[in-house]
């Protein structure tokens, strides 16, 4: 398939998706969405792939939804698009996907971040919610998940102030998982992809099932849903070849079955 606003590659068994719009600092418009939900979704349904990485360019990962895109719209073109809840699709996703993030992660462009499984930042990523300078507030779900990832206090301040947090701040706060320099960054991500793509699929696909639900319920249910899903590998023949390849001293061979 062709893209007119990203970049899709297969490096062994990652798909990168670089967003593709140096001119506009990649802002997120309909068509962006669009296809970065296509390429994802092509990546999930594709065997040969097991993790995913979305990246954009060293200056800005994104620096939000276009706004030149929003300027004229009016209430009922926002209501009846439901605007944004396209990239519903892209959290639809079971394969784990990874943010890969320098510069500018502004309004949509730190939510998209968010909405990945998680974030590596480079040392000059940039994070921020700031709708409220634009007389609007977050769309894209920073208001939500911004709060769990670094608690009400930092998030209010993010989407009240509208200020900028750095990397290393971003790493103190929960935001992200670990910061690295900018030549290092897509490196880094494909290599954390690249570990997890070989582990075995279904239970990679199950880890990322459990931590989300712990979002969605109580302690007690999300105890009892790892524990039914825990159980449930006993299922597996990568279960077995996994414990078989610790005590037998080599690298296990997982066929994702
Ligand atoms: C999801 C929801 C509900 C909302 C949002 O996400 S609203 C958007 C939130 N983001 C912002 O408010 C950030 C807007 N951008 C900036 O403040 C600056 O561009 C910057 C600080 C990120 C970088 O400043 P710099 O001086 O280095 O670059 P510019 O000359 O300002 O930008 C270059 C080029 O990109 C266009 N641009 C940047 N951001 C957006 C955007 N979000 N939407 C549309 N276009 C954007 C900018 O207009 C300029 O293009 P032109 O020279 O053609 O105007």
């Amino acid at each position: 398939m062709a893209y007119e606003t990203i970049l899709v590659e297969t490096r062994e068994r990652v798909g990168l998706i670089t967003l593709n719009r140096p001119k506009a600092l990649n802002a997120l418009n309909a068509l962006v969405m669009e296809e970065v939900v296509a390429a994802a979704q092509a990546f999930d349904e594709n065997p040969r792939i097991g993790a995913i990485v979305i990246t954009g360019s060293e200056k800005a990962f994104a620096a939000g939804a276009d706004i030149k895109e929003m300027l004229p719209k009016t209430f009922i073109d926002a209501y009846m698009e439901d605007i944004f809840s396209g990239w519903d699709g892209l959290v639809r996703v079971r394969k784990p996907v990874i943010a890969a993030v320098a510069g500018y992660a502004l309004g949509g462009g730190c939510e998209l971040a968010m909405m990945c499984d998680f974030i590596i930042a480079a040392e000059n990523a940039k994070f921020g919610q700031p709708e409220i300078t634009l007389g609007i507030i977050p769309g894209m779900g920073g208001s939500q998940r911004l709060t769990r990832f670094v608690g009400k206090s930092k998030a209010m301040d993010m989407c009240l102030t509208g200020r900028m947090m750095d990397a290393a701040e971003a790493e103190r706060s929960g935001l992200v998982s670990r910061v690295v320099p900018p030549g290092e960054l897509i490196e880094e991500a494909l290599k954390a992809a690249t570990t997890i793509a070989e582990f075995s699929l279904p239970a990679v696909m199950m880890a990322k099932e459990a931590v989300n639900r712990s979002y969605e319920t109580t302690l007690t249910e999300g105890l009892r849903f790892e524990r039914r899903v825990f159980d449930s590998m006993f299922a597996l023949d990568d279960r077995k070849e996994g414990m078989a390849a610790f005590t037998e001293k080599r690298s296990a061979n997982f066929k994702n079955r």
